[in-house]
């Protein structure tokens, strides 16, 4: 069994812990049959660019999917996060496991809160859905795009290229790196990523042995969230040029989805919620999505392409 992932420290803590469900969840699987496989993507070698100018789908994904179809993998571990919403012909998404925090993080050593950062400073973010609910909330901070892995962002904050960053709580709890300066935002501040905070694995179609291996690793109440956070994306965007934020909340079996569309400095934002029954999820997450873009309108979606977004 050929687990694939990418290298960065976060991307490994999450195989580890795949590894360890799959363990758990077959006692007669043994440790030295389970290997994990640690591929480079074209977003890892690419540092010093906004993610959303290299552009293109899959940026953290395609030499892992392509393996996967060969056959050279079974199972990719993925952060949710940096899915698009449409794979390629032969692939799917087999299990979700328990998602962790949803919300981001605010970092900083000079305010505890984005409210009470001075007037004027550096904020470094490479999210475009992260730069525009910033100056939307706080027009007179200045954005900058910022990229790089968790430990050489906290670097950056730490040789004062910035005022302050974010990261998402998932990522800094799955490292266990715990700093004072580490803030949660509430979700009203800002709202996350579709699917921040979850864990995917993708398998090809034609597996049914990687298959059957991950159905127990999947948690049903994830799954129903992601899917309608996922077809609202899909319905407004699947390029990451846009900036969305959407969360799925669930009360027994009701969900409760959120949207968040924003022009690229903050200064339009289109904001709405839905509810239904979670078996409904993706009929949910679709009308959301409809609605926004109807909110919004073709003037709002020319203007954020004529400005290098959508
Ligand atoms: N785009 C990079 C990325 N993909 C997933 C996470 C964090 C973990 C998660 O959201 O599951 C991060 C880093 C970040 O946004 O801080």
């Amino acid at each position: 069994m050929r687990i694939g992932t990418r290298g960065s420290q976060l991307a490994l803590a999450q195989a580890h812990e795949t590894k360890e469900r799959l363990l758990a969840a077959h006692p007669d699987l043994r440790e030295e049959q389970i290997e994990i496989v640690v591929m480079s993507t074209k977003g890892d070698r690419i540092l010093d660019r906004p993610l959303a100018e290299i552009g293109g789908k899959g940026l953290f994904t395609e030499e892992i999917e392509t393996a996967l179809l060969a056959g050279d993998l079974d199972l990719a571990v993925h952060s949710l996060k940096d899915m698009p919403t449409e794979l390629p012909d032969g692939l799917e998404l087999a299990a979700y496991l328990e998602r962790e925090d949803e919300r981001d993080a605010f970092i900083s050593a000079k305010a505890n809160s984005l409210s009470d950062l001075p007037a004027g400073s550096v904020v470094g973010t490479a999210s475009l859905r992260r730069q525009a609910q910033t100056l939307a909330l706080r027009p007179d901070l200045k954005v900058i795009t910022f990229r790089g892995n968790v430990q050489s962002r906290l670097r950056k904050l730490e040789a004062g290229e910035v005022d302050a960053t974010y990261l998402a709580m998932a990522g800094l709890n799955r490292l266990a790196l715990e700093d004072e300066r580490v803030h949660a935002l509430a979700i009203d501040e800002l709202l996350p990523a579709v699917a921040q905070g979850a864990i995917c694995i993708e398998i090809a179609s034609d597996n049914a042995h990687a298959r059957a291996l991950v159905a127990p690793l999947n948690h049903a109440p994830t799954e129903q969230r992601v899917v309608a956070e996922r077809a609202f994306l899909n319905e407004l965007d699947g390029s990451c040029r846009t900036p969305i934020a959407g969360l799925a909340t669930l009360d027994g079996d009701r969900l409760h989805l959120q949207g968040r569309l924003l022009d690229l400095d903050g200064t339009e934002m289109y904001e709405d919620s839905l509810d239904g029954p979670a078996s409904e999820a993706e009929r949910i997450g679709r009308e959301l999505g409809r609605k926004l873009k109807a909110a919004a309108g073709p003037a709002f979606f020319d203007k954020l392409k004529a400005a290098g977004g959508a």
